[in-house]
C-alpha cells in the first residue's frame, strides 16, 4: 500500500495537484469526486503507455457517473475499481518516463483519440478512417463548412418567402405515398409560438432520423403552403441532447464517415479544446506573429472550430496555414542545406575545348537565358559540391542544347554522362540528334531502350561498362541491374515529373555521387516549385530563341472538319508539314492505336491521296518508329498521324501545323506540350483544337489555349481549374499532404513562410539553439524520417 501511496504522490506532485490528506487507496474511490477525475486525466496526459491509458479510460468510465448509481452498484464498481487501480499501480511502477526528444512535445501530439471521453475503441477505429489518430489530429481536422444557428427566430416571427432558421421540438412525423414513385415525408416541429413543417420528397430514410420530442433546427426558404409554414428539403440539425454544445452558436460541419455524427465530432473537438488546448505549443515566435498580424495558435484552433462570427474563420485559417507552411518550408530548407553541406561530389574541371568547338559549330547563338543557365550549371559541375539542379523551360526554349553542354563538360573531364527520357521516341530522338552533332568530335553515343534486339543491347551494355560509350541515352531500361557504368559523372533526367524519386536514385547509385540535372518543360508556378523542388536549385530558361512567332491557336468543332482539311492542304502545299494527334482513349492503348490507324487510312485514301501520310504510335517497334520519324524529318512524310507519343520533345522545325482531335480529353499542360511541337522555327505555325466539350470547364480550357501560348500562364490556369493534386496526376509526385494550407490559394503565405523559415535556417542551420527546439520537434513529428519531397538524393 505504501508503494501505491508513494506512486500517487510522485505522480501528483509534478502535475501540481496536492493529494488530499487522509485518503488511502480505497478511500480514493470511496470519496470519489472531481478531484480523482482530474487526477486520472492528468495521469493520462503524462503517460504514453497504451496499457496505462486503457486502464485509466476504464476507470474513468466506471466512476464517471458514480455518485448517481445506487448503493449496491456502487459497491460493485468500487470493487472493480480497486482491481483496476491495482493493475494500474503495477503498470505505473514498471513505466519509466522516457526522456526522448519527442517528449518535449506535449502528449496531445501522440495521445490516442481513443481516450477522450465518449470515444472508446470502436469510435477510434472509425475516426482512424478519417486519418484522425491523436488529439492533435482531431484539432487539425478542419471543418468543411459551418452552420450558423445563431440567427434562430421564434416560429411565429418567420415571414414567408424568406431564408430562415428556427428550432423546435418534433411533434409529428408522417409519410405519404400519394401515388406510385412519390413519397412525401413531413416532420413538424413546434416551439410554443407556432409550428413549422420540413418536407422531403422521395427521401423516406429521413423519417427515422426524427423522433418525437427531439430538439431540431430547420433552415431554408420558408413558404406558406396549405395553411402551414413549410420548408422543402431544409438543412436540418438535430440538437445535442446532452446540451453540451450551445445550440445558439455557429457550429462546425465536418466531413465524416458512417457512424460518426456531426454532434459527436463536435463534442470530441469541444472536449479536447476545453481540456488540452492550454498546453498546445506555439510554433511561431511573437515577432513573426506581430509582423504578419497572426493569431495565437490556441485562439486560431478554437476559432476554426467554434467561431463566434463567420468572419473569424478566415483569420484562424490564415494563421494555421501559415504555421503549417512555415514548418514545411523549414523542412525543405534544412534538407537543402544538408545536401549542400554534406554531399561531396565529383569535380568536372576538364578542358572547355570541346564545348567551344560545339558552340561555334551550332547554327545559332545561345539566347541570354541559355547562357545564364549554362553558367549556373557549369559552376556546379566545376565545384566539389554535388549538383542537384532543376532546369525549367517552356517548350522549345532550348533545354536540349544546354543539357548537351553539360554532357560535354562531363565527358571532357573523363566521365560518362547518362540521359534518361520518359519515352522511347524521345530517347531515340535525343540519341539521333546527339549522334549527329557529337560523333564528329569522336564521341561514342549509345542508346539503351527496352525494344532493342538482344545483340544490340548486349553491345551497348558492354560499351557502358568498359567506358567505351561516353554518353548513353535511354529510357528506364538504363535502370536495370545489369547496367553498370565505368565512370558515371553526370545524370540528366528529362521531363522529370514522369520519373519517381526512386528511379532517379537508382540511376544515381550507378556512379559515385554523380551530378544531377533534372529538365522539365512543365511550367510550375513559383510557389509550387518552391515547395515541390525546394531542395533542388532552380534554373529557368525564360526566353525563346529569337524570331519565334506565337502559335496561332483556333478552337473548332467536329462539324468544321472540311474546312480544317482545306487548311491542312494549303499548308502542306506551301511546303510545310502537319501533325494530326488522335484522341486519347483512356481505357486501352489498343483503341488509341486503332483510332490513329483509321484516321491515317481515311486521310491516305479519301482526303489527301496527293500527300504522303505517316503513322506513329507506341506499339511500333523501335526501328519502325525511327523510320517514321526519320521520314517526317526528311520531309518524305507530309502529314504525321500520331497518338500522344509525340507529346514530348519531338523536334521537326518544318512542321507548322498541329491538329488535335477530341482536344477536350487532354489536360491543358498536355495540350501545351503537344502544341509545342510546332512553332519551332521562324515560320508562322498553327494549332487547331477540335473539340465539342460538354462542360463549362471544358469550354473554358479551350478558350485559355486560344488566348495564351505562355506555359506559365496556362499552368496557373490549369491549376486553378483542376487543383494541384490532379494537375500532377497523383500524390506520388511529391505534393506534400497539407492539412490547412493550399499551395495555390495561399501562394502569398508560402512566400512569407519561406522568408521567415530562411531566417531561422540561416541563423541556426541545424536547429540546435534552445529557442528552436520546439521547431525541431515539430519537424520531426510532422515528417519524421520520411521527409521526402521531390528528391534526387
Ligand atoms: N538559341 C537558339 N537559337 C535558335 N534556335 C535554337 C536555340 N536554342 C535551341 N534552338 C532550336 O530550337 C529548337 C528547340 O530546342 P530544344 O529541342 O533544345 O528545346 P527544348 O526546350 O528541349 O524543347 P521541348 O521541351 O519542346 O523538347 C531546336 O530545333 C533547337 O535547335
Amino acid at each position: 500500500m505504501a508503494d501505491k501511496e508513494e506512486i500517487l504522490q510522485k505522480l501528483l506532485k509534478p502535475v501540481g495537484i496536492e493529494k488530499k490528506a487522509g485518503y488511502n487507496n480505497s478511500s480514493v474511490f470511496g470519496g470519489f469526486d472531481n478531484y480523482i477525475l482530474q487526477w486520472l486525466d492528468r495521469l493520462a496526459e503524462l503517460s504514453s503507455d497504451e496499457r496505462v491509458l486503457e486502464l485509466i479510460a476504464d476507470l474513468k468510465e466506471l466512476f464517471s457517473d458514480y455518485s448517481r448509481v445506487q448503493i449496491k452498484q456502487r459497491q460493485k464498481k468500487l470493487a472493480a475499481g480497486q482491481e483496476l487501480f491495482n493493475s494500474l499501480s503495477n503498470l505505473i511502477q514498471e513505466e519509466t518516463v522516457e526522456e526522448d526528444s519527442m517528449q518535449r512535445l506535449p502528449p496531445i501530439w501522440q495521445k490516442s483519440i481513443r481516450y477522450v471521453k465518449g470515444v472508446g475503441k470502436k469510435r477510434a477505429e472509425k475516426l482512424a478512417r478519417l486519418e484522425i489518430d491523436t488529439l492533435r489530429d482531431m484539432l487539425f481536422y478542419i471543418p468543411r463548412d459551418y452552420r450558423d444557428w445563431s440567427k434562430n427566430l421564434p416560429i411565429r416571427e418567420l415571414s414567408p418567402d424568406s431564408e430562415v432558421t428556427a428550432t423546435g421540438q418534433v411533434v409529428d412525423s408522417t409519410e405519404l405515398r400519394p401515388r406510385k414513385g412519390l413519397t412525401i415525408t413531413k416532420v413538424i416541429i413546434s416551439d410554443n409560438t407556432g409550428r413549422l413543417a420540413g418536407v422531403w420528397f422521395n427521401q423516406s430514410y429521413i423519417k427515422q432520423k426524427f423522433k418525437p420530442g427531439m430538439a431540431v433546427s430547420f433552415s431554408g426558404e420558408v413558404k406558406q403552403e396549405y395553411g402551414e409554414l413549410q420548408i422543402t428539403h431544409p438543412h436540418y440539425e438535430i440538437m445535442d441532447s446532452d446540451k453540451e454544445l450551445d445550440p445558439g452558436k455557429i457550429l462546425p460541419v465536418y466531413s465524416t464517415t458512417q457512424g460518426l455524427s456531426q454532434n459527436l465530432l463536435r463534442k470530441i473537438v469541444s472536449r479536447i479544446l476545453k481540456e488540452h488546448l492550454d498546453r498546445f505549443p506555439e510554433s511561431l515566435s511573437p515577432g513573426i506573429k506581430d509582423k504578419y498580424d497572426l493569431l495565437d495558435v490556441k485562439e486560431a484552433l478554437y476559432k476554426i472550430h467554434f467561431p463566434d462570427q463567420i468572419r473569424e474563420v478566415k483569420e484562424a485559417r490564415q494563421r494555421l496555414a501559415f504555421g503549417e507552411l512555415f514548418i514545411l518550408q523549414l523542412g525543405i530548407l534544412l534538407k537543402k542545406t544538408d545536401l549542400l553541406t554534406e554531399e561531396e561530389g565529383l569535380v568536372h574541371t576538364g578542358s572547355d575545348e570541346l564545348i567551344t568547338n560545339f558552340l561555334s559549330d551550332l547554327p545559332f547563338e545561345l539566347t541570354s537565358a541559355q547562357r545564364r543557365v549554362w553558367a549556373e550549371i557549369k559552376d556546379n559541375l566545376e565545384s566539389s559540391i554535388v549538383m542537384n539542379r532543376l532546369v525549367q523551360g517552356d517548350v522549345g526554349s532550348g533545354k536540349t542544347v544546354v543539357a548537351t553542354l553539360a554532357l560535354l563538360k562531363a565527358v571532357s573531364s573523363g566521365y560518362q554522362g547518362a540521359m534518361m527520357a520518359p519515352t522511347e521516341i524521345l530517347a531515340e530522338q535525343h540519341y539521333l540528334s546527339l549522334k549527329e552533332s557529337l560523333e564528329e568530335y569522336g564521341l561514342q553515343i549509345g542508346l539503351l531502350v527496352g525494344s532493342l534486339k538482344k545483340s544490340e543491347r548486349k553491345e551497348v551494355i558492354a560499351g557502358i561498362e568498359s567506358g567505351e560509350v561516353d554518353i548513353v541515352i535511354g529510357t528506364h531500361a538504363l535502370l536495370q541491374e545489369e547496367v553498370s557504368f565505368a565512370k558515371l559523372g553526370l545524370v540528366i533526367t528529362d521531363e522529370q515529373h514522369r520519373f519517381g524519386v526512386r528511379q532517379r536514385a537508382i540511376l544515381k547509385e550507378k556512379g559515385e555521387n554523380p551530378d544531377v540535372l533534372v529538365m522539365t518543360a512543365t511550367p510550375i508556378p513559383r510557389t509550387l516549385a518552391l515547395t515541390l523542388y525546394g531542395d533542388l536549385d532552380l534554373s529557368v530558361i525564360d526566353e525563346l530563341p529569337p524570331g519565334r512567332k506565337p502559335v496561332i491557336t483556333e478552337w473548332r468543332r467536329e462539324k468544321d472538319f472540311d474546312k480544317i482539311f482545306d487548311f491542312i492542304r494549303q499548308e502542306v502545299k506551301s511546303g510545310r508539314q502537319a501533325y494530326i494527334v488522335c484522341p486519347l482513349v483512356e481505357e486501352s492503348e489498343e483503341l488509341d492505336v486503332r483510332s490513329a490507324e483509321n484516321m491515317a487510312e481515311k486521310l491516305d485514301e479519301d482526303i489527301f491521296p496527293e500527300f504522303k501520310i505517316g503513322l506513329l504510335h507506341g506499339q511500333l517497334k523501335t526501328d519502325e518508329k525511327e523510320a517514321v520519324m526519320e521520314g517526317f524529318r526528311s520531309q518524305q512524310i507530309d502529314i504525321l498521324v500520331s497518338t500522344t507519343v509525340i507529346e514530348v520533345g519531338v523536334d521537326v522545325a518544318n512542321a507548322t501545323l498541329m491538329v488535335i482531335l477530341d482536344a477536350q480529353r487532354f489536360g491543358l499542360a498536355q495540350l501545351h506540350q503537344l502544341r509545342g511541337r510546332v512553332g519551332r522555327s521562324e515560320y508562322q505555325s498553327y494549332c487547331i483544337l477540335v473539340a465539342d466539350p460538354g462542360t463549362e470547364t471544358g469550354r473554358e480550357r479551350m478558350k485559355i489555349m486560344t488566348q495564351s501560348t505562355d506555359g506559365f500562364v496556362i499552368a496557373e490556369e490549369d491549376l486553378q481549374l483542376r487543383g494541384p493534386g490532379e494537375f500532377f496526376g497523383t500524390r506520388q509526385h511529391g505534393l506534400p499532404d497539407l492539412e490547412v494550407a493550399d499551395l495555390l490559394r495561399d501562394s502569398r503565405l508560402v512566400e512569407l513562410a519561406r522568408k521567415e523559415a530562411r531566417k531561422v535556417v540561416d541563423s541556426d542551420p541545424k536547429l540546435q539553439q534552445e529557442e528552436h527546439q520546439l521547431l525541431a520537434d515539430l519537424l520531426q513529428a510532422k515528417f519524421g524520417d520520411g521527409f521526402e519531397l521531390i528528391d534526387v538524393s
